[in-house]
């Protein structure tokens, strides 16, 4: 997968995702329905001046949780602490976290899925009554100590919400699903952030990009800046042209399906006639890990109606022979398949 396309940030990437995310509810682009449900919690939250419900954001990498948690603490202006799941490893990593939480505070625990079992467990009483029970000592010595905790508010992220136990699903008041974005939000995502940084893009500019960016704002900000990069090397301005130019350039094409979902579905379609073939096979034909296609190539082929999965194994749809340019053998066997993000 080229880098362009990861759904997840790169380290080197940080500062200018710092830069273009929303500070409010209002900023926000998409996702209406959460805004609407995360406001009105916030809302009545001041207004019985009391902390929220612990809150689960769960959704695909770049959708906007690490954002959504930063404008929760901003909205109630409370300091946030942020945490994640594979820092918590041992009961005392978590009970460190949460015994130095100011009142009010907004604790973010990223990948949440991932913290260790005993630390879930002392998580379950902090997020109910505020408490947790510290042990001291060792062995047949050993005591445990109630320590009381400043209320806080939860914000737990994560990418695989059916990973977490039901008693820890439970405790949250509320739970966002994020859902991929579609082209005319994203395409306002993209206009809002050329403004932030300064960058000249036509209408149709930003609707190329927005096109390609997978539905998901992180990619349309990184093939963004690949546009600005480009067009400030070339002397050019931001329209169509360049926008093609520039990510033609990063093999990005205009459905925003990079070399290697072409090279899996141009297998699926020349070497193995549109399939059924099972995930192993294709992996080991376009020379790549099962994990990585199956976690991020087929994802996005499935959604985007280029092949489906069968019980037998992926299959081709006609859009995805039409896309890379092949006649299907007999169109009454091949699934129709449609366009869907
Ligand atoms: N709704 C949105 N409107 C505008 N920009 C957004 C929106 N959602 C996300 N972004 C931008 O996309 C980038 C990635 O967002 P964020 O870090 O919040 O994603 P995430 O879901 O936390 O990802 P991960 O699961 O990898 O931590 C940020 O630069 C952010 O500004």
């Amino acid at each position: 997968m080229t880098e362009e396309l990861s759904p997840r940030a790169s380290a080197s990437e940080q500062g200018y995702e710092g830069a273009l995310r929303p500070g409010t509810l209002g900023e926000f682009v998409g996702q209406a329905k959460v805004r609407k449900q995360l406001g009105l919690l916030l809302d009545a939250a001041s207004r019985r001046q009391h902390t929220p419900d612990h809150i689960l954001l769960a959704g695909p990498p770049g959708l906007g949780k690490t954002t959504l948690s930063m404008i929760v603490a901003a909205e109630l202006d409370k300091p946030l602490h942020q945490t994640s799941g594979p820092a918590i490893q041992h009961a005392g990593d978590l009970a460190a976290v949460l015994s130095a939480l100011t009142p009010g505070e907004v604790l973010f625990v990223d990948e949440i899925h991932r913290m260790a079992r005993s630390a879930e467990e002392m998580l379950y009483l902090a997020m109910e009554d505020f408490k947790v029970d510290i042990m001291v000592g060792k062995g047949a010595g050993a005591t445990s100590v109630p320590l009381e905790l400043s209320p806080f508010t939860l914000v737990g992220a994560t990418t695989r919400a059916g990973l977490l136990p039901n008693p820890l699903r439970d405790r949250f008041g509320f739970t966002a699903h994020l859902e991929f974005y579609g082209e005319d939000e994203l395409a306002r995502v993209v206009s809002r952030a050329a403004g932030l940084i300064g960058f000249a893009l036509s209408e149709q500019g930003i609707a190329e990009i927005a096109g390609r960016s997978r539905g998901t704002p992180r990619i349309a900000n990184r093939l963004l800046r690949r546009v600005r990069d480009y067009c400030l090397v070339h002397e050019t301005v931001g329209d169509t042209e360049s926008v093609r130019a520039a990510l033609a350039l990063y093999d990005v094409d205009e459905h925003g399906l990079d070399r290697l979902d072409r090279e899996v579905l141009r297998a699926l379609v020349e070497r193995f006639g549109g399939g059924p073939v099972g995930l192993s096979t294709l992996a080991v034909s376009v020379g790549e890990e099962a994990e990585t296609i199956e976690s991020v190539v087929e994802p996005f082929l499935v959604r985007t109606g280029l092949i489906t999965r069968t019980p037998r194994g992926r299959v081709a749809t006609r859009l995805g022979w039409a896309h890379v340019g092949a006649e299907p053998p007999e169109i009454s066997q091949i699934p129709g398949g449609g366009r869907t993000g």
